[in-house]
């Protein structure tokens, strides 16, 4: 099935699993006509958030929606041959984890060559790649700097799933893999940390988090930290692919070179140097300050 195809069957078992966990059809069967206001008021719950709970089940083909407003169900949602709702929504999602794995990897494949050369890490012995997903930078750098041991950090659900992303007929052993949630456990000891793509997706707070907690376990004079991620110009407007990036965005926000800098100045981290690669990719490079900040 093709991406589209995915979305909407993602879209159908979300509309479907709320809808039933609110009761929705229960309210709407046997021919029961209602407004949106008459459910929200039975379930319990706002009436715009209902309108549009029910618009959206209307859209799918879950409900009906009569030209007055009113809601019920033709027919029984959907036959989920003896599935539980439950096990249906949990596989939907799983794919669609598949999924955004994929498109990560393919997304690294054309960006990790420039993002390990932007700057020179044959210094470094250990690197901990948190959010590193499938490994793609992890296995760039081994190659580049055969001397170097990385660990990629991520998520238990994305570490379970590398396996098939691993390039085939090698037996790499300096790249490992850590399940984690990088705001919650401890980091894996490393003398760079590699943050990419993930810190323009969070908010103030959990940037807060995640930074101060790897300021604190790297290395004063040895220990570094690297971003890779879009850097706008000075004026954010450029590159355009950034600035409409961030129309998608909810929490995080992209940001300058001087942004970033002074970001990394702020949890310790001096001697920052950018590096625009032309790639998708830049990289920011921070060395954690000798003393304590
Ligand atoms: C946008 S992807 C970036 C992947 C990779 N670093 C790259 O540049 O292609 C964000 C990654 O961070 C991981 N991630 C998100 N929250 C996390 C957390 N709390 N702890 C560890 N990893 C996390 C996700 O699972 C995902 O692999």
């Amino acid at each position: 099935p093709g991406p589209t195809e995915d979305n909407g069957r993602l879209l159908l078992t979300s509309a479907l699993f709320v809808a039933s966990k609110l009761k929705v059809f229960d309210l709407l069967k046997d021919k029961c006509v209602l407004k949106a206001v008459d459910v929200a008021n039975k379930i319990e719950a706002s009436v715009c958030g209902t309108e549009r709970l029910l618009d959206a089940c209307a859209s799918l083909g879950l409900l009906e929606k009569t030209h007055q407003g009113d809601f019920y169900c033709r027919t029984i949602p959907v036959r989920t041959r003896g599935v539980r709702l439950e096990d249906l929504f949990t596989s939907v999602l799983k794919e669609a984890k598949q999924h955004f794995m994929t498109a990560m990897h393919s997304i690294a494949k054309l960006t990790a060559r420039d993002v390990a050369t932007a700057f020179d890490l044959s210094p470094f012995r250990s690197v901990c790649d948190l959010g590193g997903c499938t490994g793609v930078l992890a296995h760039e750098l081994v190659q580049k700097y055969p001397n170097l041991n990385v660990t990629v950090f991520d998520l238990p659900d994305v570490i379970a799933n590398v396996s098939c992303f691993q390039p085939s007929g090698q037996h790499i052993t300096s790249v490992m893999f850590t399940a984690g949630d990088f705001f919650k456990d401890n980091l894996p000891e490393a003398d760079l940390y590699i943050l990419s793509l993930i810190l323009h997706d969070l908010n103030d707070e959990k940037i807060h988090i995640l930074l101060s907690k790897i300021s604190a376990i790297c290395k004063p004079g040895k220990g570094a930290l690297l971003l890779a991620e879009i850097v706008l110009d000075e004026e954010k407007t450029h590159p355009s692919r950034g600035v409409l990036q961030s129309l998608s965005m909810t929490e995080g926000k992209q940001r300058n070179g001087s942004e970033y800098k002074q970001l990394l100045e702020k949890y310790g981290f001096t001697n920052v140097q950018i590096k625009i690669t032309g790639n998708i990719l830049d990289a920011i490079l921070g060395f954690k300050k000798t003393s304590a900040r």
